[in-house]
Formats: structure tokens, C-alpha cells, sequence
């Protein structure tokens, strides 16, 4: 694939945003790719594993020149880096960021981008429970989807950015804000909650040991200790920042449990034999859709030095 944006530079170096330059490399779309993160050590990093082709200090210094910025960082820090930048974004840039939850990002970010710079929100739905500059890779994205919520940006700056997701191989939709907001809520944000607290139960449990727990855990249980593994700074920015929608779907949620609890009570087999039916059907849809695509090649990179 041939250039798209001669400079693209990406504002915290974390998993998706070292993910995103080694997608960016195997796909050829960009002519320069600049970083920057806040900390030392991190830019250090960066710079002994060839992530990014120049790594700057400063986080205006790294986007000034850049036709396309994205910002990496986690949802509390959006406001303080938007600022940071402001100064320097080049007329007619393109400012987009990856942020898990998107009506927040827009109101912190949207005041400090200035006349004549686009700015297109977006989020792909791929990630791991890891984290830093070490733990990107360039397979993150493929055939995952990436939503962009422009709200009237310019039609081919959008058209443009979707290109550009698709060639690091996902799949590009457009969704309302709020919206967006809400649908996460149910896929992603809840989950993740649900899987911190069944793992800190775990861990409360006094009469079953840590060992115990360790040794003979299930599949399921695995899985829930592998999403509750995520990154604390990210997911606390997450809650606070999608407030009301997660309230409203953990109510759902609690309201569920009490009547799952009752069937278990009062030996109600039926309802939860029709319970289960029903949640069956929907992992059945996502398998038919293609969507059930496990992180390929985890930690292993192609173009990495
Ligand atoms: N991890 C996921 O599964 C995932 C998936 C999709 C989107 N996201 C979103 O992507 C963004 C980055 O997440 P990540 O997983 O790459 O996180 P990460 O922890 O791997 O990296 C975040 C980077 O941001 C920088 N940073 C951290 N705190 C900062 C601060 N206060 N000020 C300035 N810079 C700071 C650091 O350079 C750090 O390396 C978040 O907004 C998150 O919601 C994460
Ligand atoms: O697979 C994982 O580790 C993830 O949790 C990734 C995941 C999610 O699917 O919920 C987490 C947060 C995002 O904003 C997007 C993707």
C-alpha cells in the first residue's frame, strides 16, 4: 500500500500505540512515524526496540510536522495532552485517538484543537491485558473492528482515517458518541468489572486457598484472571469516564443475577436451562460472524528489531 499521511505521530507508547507503529510498518502507509511518551524510561525503551522512527521529549515537539496525530494515552490523561500539543498541530491534521470510551474524549480533547485541524474520535475494539511499549505487536488489529464517531468531521479526512484502519487490517464502522458509549458498556466495560470482581472474590475467599485457586482453576475462571489482569490505570479512566452507561447496565446486570440466584434456590431448572438457551445463541451469532478471532501471533513481531 502506498503513503497515506507523510507523518503520522503517536502520543503514548503502550500497547496500542506500539501496536499501532508496527501495523503502520507492515502496511506502508505512513512516510515517518514519530513518538513520544511522558515517561524516560518508556522513550528509552522505545528507542532500544526501533518503536517509532524518531522519539521526541516533548509531546508538541513529536506532532509538530504531523499530518496525522494519535492519541494514545489513557482516558485522564486526554485533556493535559491535547493542551500539551495544541500549539504545534499543523493546519489541516488530522487528530484521532484509540480511547475506550468516546463522549469523554470529546469533551476533553475537542476544546484544545484548534480551527483548521480535523479531529475524527476513534476506538479499535482489540487489545490485550498487557501493557507498554514492549507489548504491541502488528497482527492486534486484524479483522477487528475499529468505530470512529466523527460528528460532522470532514467527510474525506473520515473517508481517509478509515482507509488508513483498514489497511492495518480492521474492520471500520461509524457510530454516534453516546451511542458508542452505551454499546461498550455491554461488550467490554461491564465484562471487564464482572471479571475484576469474580477474580477479587477469589481472592477474599478465605476457606479456598490462593494455591487452590492457582492450581484448579477452570477455563472460565482463567479466562476471567486474564481480563482482570488489564492495566488499573486504564480501566479506572474507563469507569470513571462512562459512568452512566456502565451504571445502568451493571443494574441490569444485578437485577439478573438476584433472579439466577432465585432459580438456584428454589431448584428452577427450566428457568435456567432457557436462561442458558438463550445466552448459547448469542455466542453462536458472533462465531457465525466471524468474530470470534482469539489475539493472533501474541508477542511475536515480524518487523521488530
Ligand atoms: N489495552 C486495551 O485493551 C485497549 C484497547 C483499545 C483502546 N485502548 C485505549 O487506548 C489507550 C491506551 O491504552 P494502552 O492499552 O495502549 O495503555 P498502555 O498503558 O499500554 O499505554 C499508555 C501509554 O500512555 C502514556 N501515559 C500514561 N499515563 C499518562 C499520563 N498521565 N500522561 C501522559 N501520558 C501517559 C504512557 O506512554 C503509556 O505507555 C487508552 O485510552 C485505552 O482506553 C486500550
Ligand atoms: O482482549 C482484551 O484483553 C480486551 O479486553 C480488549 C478490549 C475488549 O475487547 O474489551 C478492551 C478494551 C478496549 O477498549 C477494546 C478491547
Amino acid at each position: 500500500m502506498s503513503v497515506m499521511y507523510n507523518r503520522v505521530a503517536l502520543i503514548g507508547l503502550g500497547l496500542i500505540a506500539s501496536s499501532m507503529f508496527w501495523a503502520i510498518k507492515r502496511a506502508g502507509v505512513a512516510g515517518e512515524v514519530t513518538g513520544y511518551a511522558r515517561s524516560s524510561g518508556t522513550r528509552d525503551v522505545a528507542r532500544e526496540i526501533g518503536l517509532c522512527d524518531r522519539v521526541f521529549d516533548t509531546a508538541a515537539d513529536a506532532v509538530e510536522g504531523a499530518d496525522l496525530i494519535v492519541l494514545c494515552v489513557p482516558i485522564g490523561a486526554m485533556d493535559a495532552t491535547a493542551a500539551e500539543i495544541s500549539g504545534t498541530l499543523k493546519p489541516g491534521a488530522v487528530v484521532t485517538d484509540v480511547g475506550s470510551v468516546k463522549r469523554a474524549v470529546i469533551t476533553a480533547v475537542g476544546p484544545h484543537v484548534p480551527d483548521g485541524v480535523h479531529f475524527i474520535p476513534g476506538h479499535p475494539l482489540a487489545g490485550t491485558e498487557q501493557s507498554g511499549p514492549r507489548s504491541g505487536f502488528a497482527e492486534l488489529f486484524d479483522n477487528r473492528w475499529c468505530l470512529l464517531t466523527p460528528d460532522g468531521a470532514e467527510a474525506n479526512e473520515v473517508k481517509k482515517l478509515r482507509t488508513f484502519w483498514e489497511a492495518l487490517g480492521s474492520n471500520v464502522d461509524e457510530m454516534d458518541a453516546d451511542h458508542h458509549d452505551l454499546v461498550l458498556a455491554v461488550t467490554s466495560h461491564t465484562p471487564h468489572l464482572i471479571a475484576y470482581t469474580m477474580v477479587g472474590v477469589a481472592d477474599d475467599l478465605s476457606r479456598v486457598t490462593d494455591t487452590e485457586v492457582v492450581n484448579f482453576s477452570a477455563a472460565g475462571f482463567r479466562d476471567f484472571t486474564r481480563i482482570a489482569a488489564s492495566d488499573p490505570t486504564m480501566w479506572r479512566d474507563v469507569f470513571l469516564n462512562n459512568k452512566d452507561a456502565t451504571l445502568e447496565i451493571l443494574g441490569r446486570f444485578t437485577e439478573e443475577l438476584f433472579v439466577l440466584q432465585r432459580a438456584i434456590r428454589e431448584g428452577d431448572g427450566d428457568h435456567l436451562h432457557d436462561y442458558f438457551t438463550r445466552t448459547r445463541a448469542i455466542r453462536r451469532g458472533i462465531i457465525e460472524a466471524g468474530q470470534d478471532t482469539d489475539v493472533p501471533n501474541f508477542g511475536r513481531n515480524p518487523v521488530r528489531k
